[in-house]
């Protein structure tokens, strides 16, 4: 992609009402603009981050079992009222009514949804077990919406549902979820602690929030700081057999804020290994057993042929604040640091010469040769001074930088630059092409 034909609004500094660095970066590197309080465009350099890293989370819950589909954003009022929240959901519900004059809701989430869906189709424990996801927008009418995407009003979440014929099937499929939460944020190269929490308006008595540690975290939290650094799982485990993983964490204390108990977690950790921090909550995960299947009546015959409520777990990632958090976690002071699994370009190729021919001629090249290689490339080709264009690459955090410039031309050497470490090596361009595949 040439920069020239690109749409990537930079800014230089970024507006007083952003708070926290994440805020102020995806403002200045071009990726967002707020239309309202709390609901933002995604412009092309952010919408290519949240498109990767929609993709990694739904690569994990299909890799856990999970299966895709796509409900409405808008959801009728009476379904809600089956399950009594219509109601207790509060302010942050945003009530819509159409020409009709039916009644209808932004959904804040979709558990009624899932369940009116489960209901219409599956009568038979022999369907089950059955976990359905989709990634889609929701509306929170948050009192206060701040610090950009991190609490937004619209934003995009990943919700996944699970279905099971009794509380020990759901606990299994709770253990899916947790296996593949570790799985996928590690992937985004985050460091994400899962910790017992309150289940709140969703319900329930098991949840766990996974957390990154931030200091601008909302969410104060405490935790065996072993916790922290314990590797994911990966993808080859037994699947149906995950409770010894999940034991091996939630053995070690971890608890948000309305959860904690410090003489616990003093009598169960060594002082030590105590950490209390602030941290990003990125992930949600509950088991509420028949709290909507009750209500809805979404029952299957077991063995026995007695109909029985289903089991049910709810599982929310918050794919659009995962930018916010991925930022906290990785930046420096010339902007933003993507890990590669995420960045919106493998590569900058900047020209520092772009009116001499032999030298865009070069730049053409490898940008060629990467792009063969199934490299995603922004290739600097603006007239914008040598300066300027360092400090956008490094503002919008691509993994690497090759420099090509006269003199590197005339000594046969491109410039390399790996934007996490701030390495440089001045190497041939074929070089440089084998350390970036
Ligand atoms: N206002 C918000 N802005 C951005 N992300 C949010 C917001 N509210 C929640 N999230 C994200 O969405 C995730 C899931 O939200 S939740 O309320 O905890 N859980 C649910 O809604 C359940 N239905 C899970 S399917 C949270 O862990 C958080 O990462």
């Amino acid at each position: 992609m040439r920069l020239s034909r690109f749409f990537l609004p930079t800014l230089k500094e970024a507006p007083s009402d952003a708070q926290i660095v994440s805020h102020q970066l995806m403002l200045r590197a071009g990726m967002i603009k707020q239309e309202a309080a709390g609901i933002y465009a995604w412009l092309p350099l952010g919408l290519k981050v949240l498109r990767k890293i929609e993709q990694i989370v739904r690569e994990e819950q299909v890799r856990a079992g999970a299966v895709e589909l796509l409900m409405p954003t808008l959801q009728l009022a009476d379904l809600w009222r089956e399950s009594g929240r219509y109601d207790a959901y509060g302010p942050e519900m945003l009530r819509i009514t159409d020409r009709h004059e039916r009644e209808l809701l932004y959904g804040p989430t979709n558990e009624e949804m899932i369940t009116d869906i489960f209901r219409a189709y599956v009568k038979s424990y022999k369907s089950l077990p059955l976990n359905l996801f989709h990634i889609q927008w929701k509306f929170r009418d948050e009192r206060r919406p701040r610090f950009g995407v991190m609490r937004g009003r619209e934003f995009l979440m990943k919700d996944a549902y699970s279905f099971d014929v009794d509380e020990a099937s759901a606990r299994k499929a709770y253990n899916r979820m947790f296996v593949a939460y570790l799985n996928t944020f590690a992937r985004m190269g985050l460091k994400a602690v899962p910790m017992r929490a309150d289940t709140g308006p969703i319900g329930g008595d098991l949840s766990h929030e996974f957390i990154v540690l931030a200091e601008t975290g909302e969410s104060a939290v405490f935790c065996d700081k072993a916790l922290v650094e314990m590797p994911a799982p990966g993808a080859d485990v037994d699947w149906d057999d995950l409770q010894s993983i999940v034991d091996q964490r939630t053995a070690l204390y971890a608890a948000t804020e309305e959860m904690h108990d410090e003489a616990r977690f003093e009598a169960e950790t060594a002082e030590g290994d105590r950490l209390s921090a602030r941290g990003i909550e990125v992930g949600h995960i509950f088991y509420f057993g028949e709290k909507y299947s009750a209500p809805m009546k979404a029952k299957v015959a077991g063995p026995d042929g007695q109909d029985a409520n289903v089991h049910m777990g709810s599982y929310g990632v918050g794919v659009s604040r995962l930018l916010g958090a991925i930022i906290e976690a990785s930046h420096d002071e010339g902007g933003i640091i993507w890990p590669d699994a995420v960045a919106p370009f493998d590569v900058v190729v900047i020209n520092l010469r772009a009116n001499d021919a032999a030298v865009s001629a070069a730049c053409e090249d490898a940008v060629a040769q990467l792009e063969k290689l199934g490299k995603d490339v922004l290739y600097d080709d603006t007239d914008e001074r040598p300066g300027g264009k360092f400090a956008t690459a490094d503002l919008i955090g691509v993994p690497w930088q090759l420099t090509i410039g006269p003199k590197g031309l005339a000594d046969g050497v491109v410039e390399l630059k790996r934007r996490a470490t701030g390495e440089k090596v001045s190497v041939p361009l074929a070089e440089a092409i084998e350390r970036l595949t």
